[in-house]
């Protein structure tokens, strides 16, 4: 990590908005982006992949430490995931990835794996990283954290929207149990838990328009950097 670099963390629990608000804000600064949660996605589906149980932490270690995976912008500027030479960018985004992944980043030792290679993203002119422990954890000196939140039943009806889009075959009723059954993992593990950044601002989104959040961390942004 480039200590000088600046950094915008944004973290919060599931379909609050912190992605699509990140990508904007990057986009908007002309900064870097990373997508942390991505990252224990793809490691989900390597376990599938390599038919390795979340019994034990051990043999995920090795697996996180030498996860073979690419982010790369297409042609038409859409972002792809690239695991182990494979197109995993929708298959990352399923229920039972999402499942899996809260699983797989309870383990203490694997996240600890991932640290360097989510640091290494901090490249100049700057970064926006969003994710559970952005501020908290792998940026602590970001000079600008935001914990963008909003209530369970509107992320379950954000996060049914999206993936129907996507072509998934979701139901509300089981996406609102899975999302609550995500933030209680996130927020009652025993390693970087799922809270708000000392100094974090604190955005309620439930009813604010994505540009309405977008405005709020891009002005708190400004008078931090500033
Ligand atoms: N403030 C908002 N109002 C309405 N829809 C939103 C808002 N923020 C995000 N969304 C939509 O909700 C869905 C989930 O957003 P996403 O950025 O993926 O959330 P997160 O990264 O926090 O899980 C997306 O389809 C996005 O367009
Ligand atoms: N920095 C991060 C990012 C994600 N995660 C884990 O990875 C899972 C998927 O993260 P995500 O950000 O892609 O999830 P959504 O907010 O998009 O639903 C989360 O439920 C967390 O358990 C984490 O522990 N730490």
């Amino acid at each position: 990590m480039q200590e000088s670099v600046p950094v915008i963390t944004i973290d919060g629990p599931s379909g609050a908005g912190k992605g699509t608000v990140a990508r904007i804000v990057a986009e908007q600064l002309g900064w870097h982006l990373l997508d942390s949660g991505a990252i224990y996605r793809v490691l989900a589906v390597a376990t599938q992949h390599h038919h390795v149980s979340l019994d034990n932490e051990e043999p995920l270690i090795p697996m996180a430490a030498h996860l073979d995976v690419q982010f790369e912008i297409s042609s038409q500027g859409e972002s792809k995931v690239i695991l182990e030479g494979e197109n995993v960018t929708d298959t990352i985004r399923s229920e039972e990835i999402s499942s899996l992944a809260s699983k797989v980043a309870a383990f203490p030792r694997v996240r600890e794996a991932l640290l360097r290679r989510q640091r290494a993203f901090s490249v100049a002119p700057g970064l926006v990283a969003d994710g559970r422990d952005m501020g908290t954890v792998v940026f602590t000196k970001a000079p600008v954290k935001v914990f963008l939140t909003a209530s369970a039943e509107i992320r379950a009806e954000r996060r049914f929207n999206q993936l129907k889009e996507k072509g998934f075959d979701v139901r509300i009723g089981r996406l609102l149990n899975d999302i609550r059954q995500r933030d209680e993992r996130d927020r009652n593990r025993e390693v970087a838990p799922l809270i708000p950044a000392e100094g974090a601002l604190i955005i309620d989104s439930t009813s604010l328009s994505i540009q309405e959040v977008v405005n709020k961390v891009l002005s708190f942004a400004n008078g931090k950097l500033t």
